[in-house]
């Protein structure tokens, strides 16, 4: 059956020849990557889509002509076969009501809906498309791991654009480029599609009763838009109240829904799944609509019609690994050659590093890293940053970045708590320093995988920085909700590090570099100093001095950060300062509340989006996730950056470092350590095939590559560290000299027990539904060490419960839930933290508990044939291990711990212990079920 295009009153014809900026990416990509969705963009007036202007009043005047076998026909009495109108067409509609069985979608032979997709098709389209071109109940099918239908599934979507499914593991090389990156894309889209088979199956697991009433939206289709040429639709969706805040949030560009028309059965046949493409919060809030992409046709019947709609999942990392592995950008990176793993560049020039280690032997540490910067700087020495002091390791990465040539990758190896942090601020710093002397000034961008590592490191940048000194322009860009809400939590996450006091403009907070509240923060500095000149107010607090600071910072950030000032604001911003000065040296005050008025107002007129592109074309270093690099401001500015620093880069997939390699670095720094915990992938078939693997472990371990370890390590006591030392870094880390010093185990420690403990508890472990473990008996002690802490420290430390100090580690999500309701018998639930393994990499506590769990019956034949599950793995391990600084007390039955399948490392933790003496036994046994009564 071959396809047809319905014409009806208001259905409205969209070209979709391909829509290219000069990038060579689509509108609707870019409307889509935007990672703040704040397009201005009005339903559909993008300038390269050949419509005309929607007008819900108007005919349109470009539908096509209906095909001979239109659909959307009908038989006449005289049978004569004739098109019927869009009216008619609902009226008809609307008598077969609850017709069950009838496609929503326009009938499209399945085999044309399986056909490779345009390559003029953007990257969004062809993402979307060979997704969500299958029927919802194939995703559904493909859900259940016993049977086949993922992989005919799998293949379906791959076939779509052009790619192969596999059925082995990556190799560690491939001759051809495009081989590695188009399996890894393929492996990209297994992920999505798991993604959506995974929560479609939870919305329908009660044949779609249980849909989620929260999150669910009832709206009219107010608009349908036909794209004949790839036979995809999109829907604009009205509502006619405000959206919740908890929709605003899930209305996101790259979100999946379920659409519902109302008036079918609430059946998965009757699902259509779409992609959000639109949404910003304009047009949410104002308007209250938004668009959705359908990736198949829909008739005109499916508008003025009322849904039911449900976000599903978003898919917008996938989406931009996809786009950035079918990129040719991508694949002319100059570091392509090690990437493919092929032979180690010749990347490193020794001679300044020479000269730092020969400087280091004479153990000034000072005088060494002073002797680089007068080297680099002669006349500014370091006064722009505190340039933290390096380690000769760690001075020996930077250097060997610093002075590496282009088109060279640089990897380096930091096990927990040897100062990667640290080695990167220093490195950006001197970065710009050198960066100074160039003709053009570098660009740097740092990237992380997770919004947490971006605002760690972005603020222990700001803090080492000086803003009078320096005029770096630092950019933060990503999403709002995420990188700004963690942001207060970063500046507490490093040691014992107290957020920054509230500076009197609060200039370097995260709002100030964030792209998108960047103006809104010059404003609202400039408010802060009209607000001196209003009579009774609070700003009478600063000095005239400060006023003064502050009005220079402002106006040097408005002119460093966009060149093109209008000369309006640059007169009104320098005319302020010097008025500031005038009144500092007893001058009248009179006008500059008029002035401020005045110069508030016209920086209001900056159109926000404008600007946007401004400042990232002139920021010097920019700060984002892995997956916001491809976003849309990047690409709309055209942006290249000089060279990219990807920390945590052992926790990314692949796919996900090459993102910003679509900025085209000319070098590559990737710090992180493959032996703690990797990027979470949720396909079991792409885990299976490589995809969690990551750059540094296939680098490190199969391709043998060049790299540095970073030795010394600065967080745990050395009775905590000894452990992980030997066990999985050959005994290479060594332990610096402040956690050495004997005064380093005072403070908030159980002063009763050593820094290190390992409580054995007999307890029995019970799996719960769903698969989970849960040990009430260490739950029991988990609780009594807390009681005993807090009664040893409550008097003198009123925050003894922080994050900072104490943290609970447990392997299983039910030991979680066990040991959390048990705190909140104690009052301690919201207080104390209690989190996996998994979410507690890169944190660290004063004092950590570990809950190890797993306690099968004390039987031979059991314990021999008992899988230690989650406590085989390693990294798993290793993480646990080493989050504490003062105190480690694990928690656990050493004895079945030790004789377990599979788990080497329990049985060599259980002997060292012994060994060393530190095994405590703890209380008489009690069964489960008195456990329960207490703290179940
Ligand atoms: N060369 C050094 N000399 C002295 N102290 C250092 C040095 N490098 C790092 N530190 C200290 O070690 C501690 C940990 O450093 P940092 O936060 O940079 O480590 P990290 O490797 O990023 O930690 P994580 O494992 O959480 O990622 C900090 O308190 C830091 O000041």
């Amino acid at each position: 059956m071959s396809s047809a295009t319905p014409k009806a009153d208001k259905v409205i014809v969209v070209d979709d020849s391909p829509d290219r900026t000069p990038t060579g990416t689509s509108t609707a990509g870019h409307l889509l990557s935007n990672p703040y969705y704040l397009s201005t963009r009005p339903t559909p007036t993008s300038s390269s889509v050949k419509t005309p202007i929607f007008n819900p009043y108007q005919k349109s005047s470009c539908q096509k002509k209906k095909p001979a076998n239109n659909p959307y026909t009908a038989v006449d009495k005289d049978g004569k076969r004739k098109f019927i109108g869009g009216s008619e067409q609902a009226r008809r509609n609307a008598q077969n009501k609850k017709k069950k069985g009838t496609p929503i979608t326009t009938p499209i032979d399945q085999e044309r809906l399986n056909e490779e997709l345009p390559r003029t098709m953007n990257s969004l389209e062809r993402f979307y498309g060979a997704l969500l071109r299958s029927e919802p109940k194939a995703f559904l099918d493909a859900a259940n791991s016993s049977s086949n239908a993922w992989l005919a599934l799998w293949e379906t979507i791959c076939k779509r654009v052009g790619l192969q499914p596999f059925h082995k593991p990556l190799s560690s090389t491939y001759e051809v480029p495009k081989l590695h990156f188009d399996l890894r894309a393929a492996l990209v889209l297994e992920e999505a599609r798991n993604a959506i088979s995974t929560e479609l199956e939870r919305v329908w697991k009660s044949n779609g009763k249980q849909i989620n009433k929260a999150k669910t939206m009832y709206l009219r289709s107010h608009l349908v838009e036909m794209i004949p040429a790839s036979q995809h639709s999109k829907i604009t969706f009205m509502n006619h109240k405000d959206f919740t805040k908890d929709q605003l949030y899930e209305i996101r560009p790259g979100s999946v829904f379920q659409c519902i028309p109302r008036d079918r059965d609430v059946n998965i046949h009757n699902v259509i799944l779409g992609v959000v493409t639109s949404g910003n919060r304009e047009e949410l809030e104002m308007h209250k609509r938004f668009q959705v992409l359908v990736l198949r046709n829909l008739p005109p019947q499916a508008e003025d019609t009322e849904w039911t709609v449900l976000p599903i999942t978003t898919l917008i990392t996938e989406l931009r690994c996809f786009e950035a592995l079918t990129s040719t950008a991508v694949a002319r990176v100059g570091f392509v050659n090690s990437i493919l793993g092929g032979k180690t560049p010749r990347h490193t020039r020794f001679d300044s590093v020479g000269e730092i280690l020969e400087d280091k032997k004479s153990d000034n540490k000072e005088n060494t890293i002073l002797q680089y910067y007068k080297k680099e700087n002669p006349k500014k020495g370091n006064s722009m940053f505190k340039i933290p002091l390096l380690n000769p390791t760690q001075e020996k990465a930077a250097s060997t970045f610093l002075d590496a040539d282009p088109n060279t990758l640089n990897l380096i190896q930091g096990p927990p708590g040897t100062g990667k942090t640290t080695l990167l601020v220093s490195i950006i710093c001197r970065y710009y320093l050198k960066g100074l002397k160039a003709k053009t000034p570098p660009k740097l961008l740092v990237c992380a995988p997770t919004n947490k590592a971006v605002t760690v490191l972005a603020a222990r940048f700001l803090k080492a920085m000086d803003q009078d000194r320096c005029n770096c322009n630092v950019l933060l860009v990503g999403d709002a909700d995420k990188l700004l809400a963690d942001s207060s939590k970063s500046h507490r996450k490093k040691g014992n590090q107290r957020p920054p006091p509230d500076t009197m403009e609060n200039e370097r907070s995260m709002e100030s570099i964030f792209l998108y509240t960047w103006i809104q923060s010059i404003i609202r500095g400039y408010q802060k100093i009209q607000s001196y000149f209003v009579p009774g107010s609070d700003a009478r607090g600063f000095s005239i001095e400060d006023l003064y600071i502050m009005s220079q910072r402002l106006g040097k950030r408005l002119s460093n950060s966009l060149p093109d000032l209008p000369k309006e604001i640059k007169e009104l911003t320098e005319k302020l300062t010097d008025r500031l000065k005038t009144v500092k040296f007893g001058g009248p005050e009179h006008g500059i509340g008029a002035l401020l008025e005045n110069l508030v107002k016209v920086l209001k007129t900056f159109e926000k989006e404008s600007i946007w592109g401004r400042l990232v074309n002139s920021a010097d270093v920019i700060f984002c996730t892995l997956a916001a690099a491809g976003g849309s401001v990047f690409r709309q500015s055209m942006l290249q950056v000089t060279d990219l620093i990807v920390d945590e880069a052992a926790a990314a997939t692949e796919p996900q470092i090459y993102i910003p390699f679509q900025l085209r670095p000319s070098r590559l720094l990737a710090v992180g350590d493959p032996l703690q915990l990797p990027a979470t992938v949720l396909s079991r078939y792409a885990t299976d095939r490589g995809l969690t693997k990551s750059l540094h472990e296939r680098l490190m371990y199969e391709c043998n590559y060049e790299h540095i370890i970073l030795d010394v390590q600065y967080r745990m006591s050395p009775s905590i560290s000894v452990f992980p030392s030997r066990r999985f870094y050959e005994n290479r880390i060594a332990d610096g000299d402040n956690v050495s010093s004997s005064s380093y185990t005072n403070g908030p420690c159980l002063k009763s027990r050593q820094p290190y403990t390992f409580l054995q508890v007999n307890g029995m472990e019970e799996q719960m539904h769903g698969g989970s473990h849960r040990n009430m008996a260490e739950v029991k002690v988990v609780i009594e060490l807390l009681k005993q802490l807090r009664s040893l420290k409550e008097a003198t430390d009123p925050q003894w419960f922080s994050s900072d100090r104490v943290r609970i580690i447990t392997f299983y999500q039910a030991q979680v839930t066990a040991i959390t309701s048990a705190l909140m018998k104690e009052g301690l639930a919201k207080k104390v933290v209690v989190a996996t393994v998994d979410s507690s990499q890169g944190c660290e506590a004063d004092i950590v508990i570990v809950s190890f769990v797993r306690s099968p019956p004390n039987s031979k034949a059991i314990l021999n044939q008992q899988d230690a599950g989650f406590l085989t793995d390693d990294r798993r391990m290793n993480v646990a291990l080493t989050r504490a600084r003062y105190q480690l007390l694990c928690v656990g039955n050493a004895s079945a711990l030790g004789r377990m399948q599979g788990a080497e490392t329990l049985l060599q933790l259980v002997e060292d212990a012994q060994k060393r003496g530190v095994v405590e036994v703890q209380g008489r046994q009690q069964t489960n079920a008195q456990l329960e009564m207490f703290y179940g």
